[in-house]
């Protein structure tokens, strides 16, 4: 290494489920180290496909999709315009590494590895994540570049450890454990979250920026329909206020199974999975709101929902590729099994189920379905169906603007009775469903109409 090189800061960010300005300890870190030297430099990325460019042997076996979504590409393409105007505000902008930018034989992880080098970069900067095959390609980076130094910070989750000495085996014993030791939502103080920084160290002067441009175009929003999901920060503040300043919160507890309304649930989902909306924000504000407006039933069901998130979160960093198994984290294996057609139906929304054909193509045209429509056509796909759970996961993780690797895949284990469930197996009554929560049938008309057929 030559003396030139010992004097530089090079700090490298990449940018994964923390797509924001606002609270992230993982950019003021970043920031911080390249300006405690003179001269220093930061470079903020966006690797698209990181793990996926790595061969299956760097991490074993993992479930691929062939294509995102169209709506879940849209989101997430949003959400990185935005990040990059918030970024060009302070100084700095986004470097977008996606597969075409190269020649083809050059992958994403190679394009990285040539700026590391290219660059002579010191130090990294990540946010901790729980999706194991990211992880992954971070320990394969961290082996190729021994001398670059990392510093991982807590983004993503309200605790920045597992706020139990074990993770409990189950979800109900964990929320106690955390409600008696470390209950934030009565907690005194507001959680400490970080300011947005008023300006952001510049990019190394011989870096062509240009060659990492964000060029994405945005489809066409009329094909993308009854969806008030827009992505990024500034969206995902907007929606914030808007929520914790109608009644909505009062009556969460209430409506929340609802299939298919806005305001019946909160709606956060999207925007907390890849982090344009930090979790530490959200809770600050529910306590604002039981504070200054009401406390209730539903504002506690609110962070008790926020507890199941977290609760999956432990549990994948726990369980590791034990998320990914057919047996999950048992002994046993299912007696489902892979059935092209039946899978083909339920993913079109061509079952025998109305109210599951209505949810399949509400995901589809969406991104999004309620919690009980999830509930619902995971149970159809088991048990109706006698289809192998991680095909549903798969095909969720393809279609899901929310999609979080630990929320999806400990839900679905948690459905085919092989995860954190004492009961063993949800079988859902899909009729008895259907006339608790469409008892008119308007949302099956709604999705089974033509407008649901796109
Ligand atoms: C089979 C299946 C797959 C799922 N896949 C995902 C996924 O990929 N990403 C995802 O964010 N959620 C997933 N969920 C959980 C839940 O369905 C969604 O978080 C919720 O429907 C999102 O809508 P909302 O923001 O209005 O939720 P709300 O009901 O308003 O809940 C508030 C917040 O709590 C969290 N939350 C609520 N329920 C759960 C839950 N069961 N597990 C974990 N977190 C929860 C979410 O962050 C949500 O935004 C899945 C559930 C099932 C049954």
């Amino acid at each position: 290494m030559s003396s030139q090189t010992l004097n530089k800061k090079t700090v490298l960010m990449l940018f994964h489920n923390d797509i924001r300005v606002h609270d992230n300890e993982t950019l003021i870190t970043a920031a911080q180290l390249a300006s405690s030297h003179e001269d220093g430099t930061l470079i903020l990325v966006y690797v698209s496909f990181l793990a996926a460019s790595l061969t299956k042997s760097n991490w074993g076996p993992a479930y691929c999709f062939d294509e995102m979504g169209f709506a879940r590409q849209q989101f997430l393409q949003e959400s990185l315009i935005d990040l990059n105007q918030s970024l060009a505000r302070l100084g700095n902008r986004l470097l977008y590494l996606k597969p075409d930018n190269h020649p083809k034989e050059l992958d994403t992880f190679k394009q990285l590895c040539q700026l590391i080098e290219a660059q002579q970069v010191t130090d990294i900067c990540i946010s901790a994540t729980a999706d194991y095959a990211q992880n992954q390609a971070y320990d394969v980076l961290q082996d190729k570049y021994p001398k670059v130094r990392w510093h991982v910070l807590s983004t993503a989750t309200l605790f920045n450890q597992l706020p139990t000495d074990d993770l409990p085996k189950s979800f109900t014993q964990f929320r106690k454990k955390v409600e008696t030791d470390n209950n934030l939502l009565e907690a005194e103080d507001d959680l400490v979250t970080f300011q947005t920084p008023n300006k952001l160290p510049p990019l190394p002067q011989a870096l062509n920026s240009n060659n990492y441009a964000l060029s994405i175009k945005i489809a066409d929003k009329s094909i993308q329909l009854d969806s008030n999901f827009v992505g990024g920060e500034g969206q995902a503040v907007a929606h914030l206020n808007a929520y914790f300043e109608s009644d909505a919160p009062s009556s969460y507890k209430i409506t929340r199974n609802a299939l298919d309304t806005w305001t019946h649930s909160t709606k956060f989902s999207a925007w907390l999975a890849n982090g344009s909306l930090s979790v530490k924000t959200l809770l600050n504000r529910l306590r604002h709101y039981e504070r200054d407006t009401i406390a209730n039933e539903s504002t506690y069901w609110i962070w008790f929902e926020l507890l199941w998130r977290e609760y999956f979160y432990w549990y994948a960093n726990i369980h590791q590729q034990k998320l990914f198994l057919f047996q999950g984290i048992g002994a046993y294996k299912p007696s489902t099994q892979y059935h092209k057609k039946r899978l083909q139906q339920w993913q079109n929304g061509e079952t025998a189920y109305p109210i599951v054909n209505a949810c399949m193509k509400q995901l589809k045209a969406t991104g999004y379905m309620s919690n009980r429509g999830r509930q619902l056509v995971a149970s159809c796909l088991i048990h109706e169906l006698g289809v192998d759970w991680r095909y549903g996961a798969t095909h969720f993780e393809q279609y899901l603007i929310d999609y979080d690797v630990a929320s999806n895949w400990g839900n679905w284990q948690y459905l085919a009775g092989v995860g954190a469930d004492p009961r063993g197996c949800r079988q859902f009554n899909l009729d008895k469903q259907t006339q608790q929560y469409d008892p008119q049938g308007d949302f099956i008309n709604k999705w089974q109409g033509s407008k649901a057929t796109k």
